[in-house]
């Protein structure tokens, strides 16, 4: 079946913490429509760009893209931004079932608000491994006052002007700012509709399904309906063995499936709260309603929210990370060993006086010839043909300093894997420029699912800690935690013939260089459509006859 959408996106007025910002919306909304598809359909969209003077892009984010590389939506690596009044149409199939996302890629235009959910269904007949009597979608997310533009010109100032925490924390677009804080300029109004809060009203003795969604551009959050426990059921498109968690933490980028069962007092109705982890939190909690049917949805529960864990309790993020297996039945076993491993540290480091981030010291730059066109034309004068390093000088880097020698060089070079090989991937996190500090960075990699192998505190030792890898259970994800101070192992196989990012789902971070590009296969790559062209040196073969 084909699923078929048609969008516009503009700029509006939106005030979804009561305070008056522009967001870019989809038809008119932040978040934007849910997709709803079953397993093997086509999604169409016309994604035509009413912005009055900036560019779009939207990724599909969780979609594998088997055989649409042009349809991934990352300006730069496989398209050339939509214009102003052009109209692009991304085409795919949704190949499993589960949760995921679509947002902008472009810029750092996804703050604006241009996300929404995919939900792809199972074909009719096939059951979920477990039950439950209805569903929800649950979208979480972070919200500046200030416009994308000044955060990323800030950016990328001397001297460096940091985005800061978020104002608000927003549940299904809907936050609370304190409108006494917010000046005599600015429109701020606590009666607006549109900053009440998200309701979510459940029948006492039903059990609902919960996907949740982070779509932050900086925080990790830690998610919680107050004196309800969940059971983690799915992420990122898998089955995970069920556990039974307090509460959940999850970072941009990353879905959650979580059963929760409505089996307290049904007299009252309960917080839903959302508190900012693993940096230290300056934002209020963000806060929905559990709403027991048939209590008012607009009765304020009689407690006190849930504050959430320690935000620098590092132990207790680590812990759930590592209780993430896959489902007994649907484990997908990884290939025995691996062609090649790269160990990719992650540095913040200085360049000119501006502060970014580095990967093996390489920190990267966006072309704006997206390599997809590049590589398959043959253009290769188009990037750097340096290939960045498989690693770094481990012995003698010490991960828990400031660096000694913070400088960076810039590249957009990439790497090129050989097709359908096995790769390891050791992701090592270091203390930032900053004393005492180290932040967690949640990777996505497009156009794959990954095994995940292994979690560590410290320095991984290339020697033993592969000999403690999972590849029994391993979860297949798209996004995974690097959390403070230590490691994290992935495998995936490069058999989806394209040019892939890989980076740090948090937007100014990936703005600032911290991420790499892929490319396997692209000789099997079929004809590209030449909507994806038109920009810098792929100018001329954009052009229309
Ligand atoms: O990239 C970042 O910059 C700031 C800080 O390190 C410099 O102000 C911060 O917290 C980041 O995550």
């Amino acid at each position: 079946r084909v699923r078929h959408h048609r969008w516009e996106i503009t700029y509006q007025f939106k005030s979804p913490d009561c305070f008056q910002k522009l967001a870019v919306t989809i038809n008119g909304g932040t978040p934007g429509p849910t997709i709803d598809a079953q397993q093997g359909d086509t999604v169409v969209v016309e994604v035509k760009n009413g912005l009055l003077t900036e560019n779009v892009a939207i990724h599909w984010h969780g979609i594998r893209q088997i055989g649409t590389p042009w349809s991934d939506g990352t300006e730069g690596v496989t398209q050339c931004p939509i214009l102003p009044g052009e109209t692009f149409i991304y085409k795919f199939v949704v190949d499993r079932p589960g949760t995921y996302i679509y947002h902008a890629h472009y810029g750092m235009q996804r703050s604006a608000g241009l996300h929404g959910s995919i939900i792809v269904s199972l074909p009719g007949g096939v059951k979920e491994p477990f039950e439950y009597d209805e569903d929800r979608n649950i979208i979480l997310n972070d919200w500046w006052h200030r416009s994308t533009y000044e955060q990323a010109v800030g950016l990328s100032s001397i001297p460096f002007v940091w985005v800061g925490e978020p104002q608000s924390l927003l549940i299904n677009g809907r936050g609370r700012f304190n409108c006494s804080q917010a000046g005599t300029t600015a429109v701020c109004n606590p009666n607006s509709p549109q900053c009440s809060p998200y309701v979510l009203t459940v029948v006492p003795g039903k059990t609902y399904r919960l996907r949740i969604t982070s779509i932050t551009s900086l925080s990790a959050l830690n998610f919680e309906i107050e004196g309800h426990n969940m059971t983690i059921v799915e992420t990122d498109g898998h089955y995970v063995e069920p556990f039974v968690v307090k509460n959940l933490n999850i970072y941009s980028g990353e879905t959650y499936s979580v059963l929760v069962k409505a089996d307290r007092d049904p007299s009252r109705n309960y917080w839903a709260a959302l508190n900012v982890v693993s940096r230290r939190p300056t934002t209020p909690t963000g806060l929905a309603v559990f709403n027991y049917y048939p209590n008012h949805p607009s009765r304020s529960p009689p407690t006190a929210p849930p504050t959430g864990p320690l935000w620098n309790d590092t132990d207790y993020r680590l812990d759930q990370s590592l209780r993430i297996r896959a489902r007994r039945g649907y484990a997908v076993p990884p290939p025995r060993t691996a062609d090649r491993v790269i160990t990719f540290l992650n540095t913040q480091n200085r360049i000119n006086n501006r502060t970014r981030w580095a990967v093996n010291n390489v920190s990267f730059t966006l072309p704006h010839t997206p390599y997809l066109v590049t590589l398959k034309q043959g253009l290769l004068h188009a990037f750097s043909q340096e290939p960045p390093p498989e690693t770094y000088d481990y012995q003698n880097y010490d991960i828990y300093a400031v660096a000694r020698n913070p400088n960076a060089t810039s590249s957009d070079g990439i790497y090129r894997l050989e097709f359908d090989s096995t790769v390891d991937l050791v992701l090592q996190n270091a203390n930032t420029m900053n004393p005492n500090n180290s932040e967690t960075h949640p990777w996505h990699l497009h156009g794959h699912d990954f095994w995940v192998l292994g979690y560590g505190k410290g320095v991984f030792d290339p020697e033993k800690d592969p000999k403690n890898y999972n590849l029994m259970d391993p979860i297949m994800k798209n996004t995974v935690p690097l959390h403070p101070f230590g490691w994290t192992a992935i495998r995936f196989r490069a058999d989806n013939p394209g040019v892939w990012a890989f980076h740090c789902h948090i937007e100014s971070h990936f703005f600032m260089g911290m991420g790499v590009v892929f490319e396997e296969g692209v000789d099997r790559v079929g004809r590209l459509p030449t909507s994806i062209m038109g920009c810098g040196h792929a100018k001329v073969l954009g052009r229309k006859p």
